[in-house]
């Protein structure tokens, strides 16, 4: 779909599970981590994964909500954590415009923080990320979308 915020960019199950272990990866000779701090709700998932591959079993959560579907909002920290990061692998599935991040950055200044996307604007605020996305694109989650009919493109065009 392509509205105001771009074009949509959907990810599937494999794929994301593909990227996300490739984060792994890229992780496993950055560390040793003591543990992992996902950032909810997208960093879940992609935390999730990365804890199995680097075989992190200390998991917390930093609960933080910007987003209504595409509309930004003021961002509510619901959760936070104590500490300096020291030694922590923050995970979360995106930085967009990096709104999120600075907050969990001044939160936890010592800590690596990782994403399986990122856009131009957030990209500085990340230490390891995998895949570059355009600005205009919406990434679509699996966990956010179900399978249903899809047009034609040709329909879709009005021809
Ligand atoms: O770089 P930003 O512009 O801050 O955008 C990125 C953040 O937005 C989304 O979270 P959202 O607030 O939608 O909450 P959710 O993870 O619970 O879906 C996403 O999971 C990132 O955490
Ligand atoms: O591109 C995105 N996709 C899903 N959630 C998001 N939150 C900020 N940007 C995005
Ligand atoms: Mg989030």
């Amino acid at each position: 779909m392509v509205d105001e915020k771009g074009m949509d960019f959907p990810v599937s199950w494999d794929e994301l599970h593909r990227t996300a272990r490739a984060l792994a990866y890229r992780l496993d000779s950055l560390g040793p981590f003591k543990g992992i701090v996902a950032i909810t709700r997208g960093g879940l998932v992609p935390a999730a994964i990365v804890a199995r591959e680097l075989e992190l079993r200390l998991v917390d959560t930093v609960c933080i909500s910007t987003y209504d579907h595409k509309d930004m909002g003021e961002a509510n920290i619901l959760k936070g954590i104590d500490g300096d990061g020291e030694g922590w692998l923050i995970i979360d599935d995106l930085v967009d415009t990096g709104k999120t991040a600075k907050i969990v950055r001044e939160m936890l200044p010592k800590a690596h923080f990782a994403t399986v996307f990122a856009k131009p604007a957030g990209r500085p605020l990340v230490d390891t990320f995998v895949t570059e996305v355009s600005q205009d694109t919406w990434i679509l989650f699996p966990w956010d979308v179900e399978l249903a009919y899809a047009q034609p493109i040709r329909a879709r065009k009005g021809k």
